[in-house]
């Protein structure tokens, strides 16, 4: 009849379980393995991509086709992957995976909005919700259909390198941020079935809780570390917002590199298939880090072999491996030849990664194109990141005595100074994760710098003088009105971010000194956490925190001069010294410089 044979899997009108069934029948231990395979770009080609049905590709952080690649450039590279996926035998979709982790961070012109921390001073979950909104269409804009966030980590200890990444130590914080999912993947329908995987469409990605399960509470705050809560502790801080996160149909979960009382979360069969995936019921993929198992021994990838079987057996189902990508596939093969790896834990994991597939369209709508391109850096989303700083900023002093305020500034002044290594560094401001893994210095990307913002924002007739780090007589020779003074971190992630003294690096501390010690002065502080700011406390008019606002810098200006009023609330404890750490709100002898919480309230400048 030439009609071309009924294939069920093929057919959207069937149920997702049906596809999965009839697909699942179809397929080769050597397909499902593929499956269960993501690959960096990097060592994508066509070939491989076709030879050994690779299931999914990333970008790990910083890794793009070009320098400042237009969006077109990332929507024809992973079609280019993806149509020699579709070529395969059965053409199952590959699913290309970015840290998309504050805005689509690692591509140039995206719009980047403030780190998790900040938003966690925001404590506005339909604001989380709108920036997930606005996030899904700048990362479908390079034609990607899944990010590894959000990162739901509760940072117990400001001394770990990520802490920037958690949008609180409070867990109900972190919960309530958790909208940022239903901005991603969209509203769940009515009647939808409880804990299963949902991508409402082309306009949403696939989102990823990470890091399971106590990521932010390894000893000493150090990255990748052991976590030693015991089971109440880890259920009560560390996985109630997993728990959401299934409930508002997360369609995947990644494991972190940390163990859990010396137990490496990536071999964690109690956790991961006992109580992830069989008491909490998660429906979707469970996915490595970046090359997670390979350090389940030390050194890693000592013995890949039992990398490969404990982790698997322990419940993970795609592996970020993300290059030896020969090595896992010939190790897992031969581990389920030898039956060590049972054939009914590759069907689980198998399973679990066609559903997400299936329920997110990706058989439907494999390819990638250019009909969003022009939501990457819309003005729009900034204006939406612009809000979202604006509500980040915690005001922690305002005047030596209540009675003299010193914010909001006065827009119309004779000359003022903008000082601090902070002040008009884009790439300082955005933080790590942007554009590069660590991030980097000066102007990485398209935005405003807080220095831009306060020129723009002040009267015409009012001098700005920008100086990075002037001394005290340069300050006291040009009789300034007031000071705004920017000082603060660099930009670092994971484990350069790791740090046990916290001090505000110099020459941040001198220029406070010098400036501060001379006019009047607010103080901002561009930071992934809490820093030593005690000994200057004093010397200060105002101090501002504004953790990692992103590109939108006007937001910093926006309420410092009185548009809008300060709102913000401490997303975690304000120590007086690091000896006091780890200390977090509810903990005896909370002794906090300023406590969790805490965030001076200003009104908006009279529009009269
Ligand atoms: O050359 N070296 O020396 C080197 C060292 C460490 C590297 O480590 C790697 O570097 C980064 C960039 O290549 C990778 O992104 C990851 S980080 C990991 O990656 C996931 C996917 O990006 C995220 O979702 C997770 O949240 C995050 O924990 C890894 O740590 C790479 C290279």
């Amino acid at each position: 009849t030439g009609q071309a044979e009924y294939i069920k899997y093929k057919d959207p009108n069937q149920p997702v379980n049906v596809r999965v069934k009839d697909l699942m029948k179809r397929m080769t231990l050597a397909e499902k393995i593929g499956q269960m395979t993501q690959i960096e770009r990097k060592v994508a080609t066509p070939q491989v991509l076709k030879d050994y049905f690779i299931g999914s590709i990333l970008s790990g952080g910083g890794s793009v086709p070009a320098p400042r690649a237009s969006a077109k450039e990332w929507v024809d590279m992973i079609y280019r992957f993806q149509k020699a996926c579709l070529s395969t035998r059965l053409g199952i979709p590959m699913i290309y995976g970015i840290d998309a982790v504050h805005g689509n961070n690692n591509v140039y012109n995206a719009t980047i909005f403030p780190h998790n921390i900040g938003l966690g001073a925001t404590r506005d979950p339909d604001l989380v919700k709108k920036i997930g909104v606005a996030t899904a269409l700048e990362i479908r804009a390079t034609g990607i259909p899944y990010t590894f966030a959000p990162c739901i980590a509760v940072c117990r200890d400001p001394r770990w390198g990520r802490c920037f990444e958690s949008y609180s130590e409070d867990h109900r914080v972190v919960q309530a941020m958790n909208q940022m999912i239903l901005g991603l993947q969209g509203d769940i329908p009515a009647n939808y079935t409880k804990k299963f995987p949902y991508v409402a469409g082309k306009n949403n990605v696939a989102a990823c809780a990470k890091h399971f399960v106590g990521d932010g509470g390894t000893h000493k705050g150090i990255n990748e570390n052991n976590t030693l809560v015991d089971f109440r502790g880890l259920r009560r801080i560390h996985m109630p917002a997993y728990y959401d996160s299934i409930a508002m149909g997360v369609s995947t979960v990644m494991l972190s590199f940390s163990s859990w009382r010396g137990v490496k979360m990536h071999a964690h069969r109690f956790l991961v298939t006992d109580f992830l995936k069989k008491k909490l019921g998660f429906k979707g993929f469970v996915i490595s880090d970046w090359t997670g198992i390979d350090k389940l021994t030390t050194p890693p990838k000592a013995n890949y072999t039992y990398s490969v079987q404990m982790s698997i057996n322990a419940g993970l189902d795609m592996v970020m491996v993300p290059e030896d990508y020969l090595g896992f596939i010939n190790n897992l093969t031969t581990l389920v030849h030898a039956k060590v790896i049972p054939k009914s834990r590759i069907n689980d994991a198998v399973r679990r990664i066609l559903r997400v597939k299936f329920v997110m369209g990706l058989f439907e709508n494999p390819l990638p194109d250019y009909s969003l391109v022009d939501q990457l850096g819309k003005k729009e989303h900034r204006e939406l990141s612009r809000e979202a700083v604006r509500k980040s900023l915690v005001l922690l002093k305002n005047g030596k005595s209540c009675k003299k305020p010193l914010l909001p500034l006065p827009k119309k002044a004779r000359k003022i100074l903008v000082a601090g290594s902070n002040a008009d560094n884009l790439g300082y401001q955005c933080g790590g994760w942007t554009i590069e893994w660590h991030g980097s210095s000066g102007n990485i990307t398209v935005g405003t710098t807080i220095l831009e913002a306060v020129r723009s924002t002040v009267h015409p007739s009012t001098k700005v003088v920008f100086s990075e780090n002037p001394d005290a007589g340069f300050v006291k020779r040009n009789n300034f009105s007031y000071a705004i003074v920017v000082v603060g971190e660099p930009s670092y992630s994971e484990t350069a971010g790791d740090n046990l003294n916290l001090t505000i690096p110099e020459p941040g501390p001198s220029t406070i000194r010098s400036v501060c010690g001379a006019v009047k002065c607010v103080v901002v502080i561009i930071s992934g956490r809490p820093l030593v700011v005690e000994p200057y406390v004093p010397l200060m008019d105002a101090l501002v925190a504004a953790w990692l606002p992103g590109t939108e810098g006007q937001g910093v200006a926006d309420v410092l001069f009185g548009d809008f009023g300060f709102t913000g609330k401490l997303p975690r404890t304000w120590f007086k010294s690091v000896d006091q750490l780890p200390m977090n709100v509810g903990d005896e002898n909370y002794d906090p410089l300023f406590p969790f919480g805490f965030g001076l309230k200003t009104k908006p400048r009279s529009t009269v």
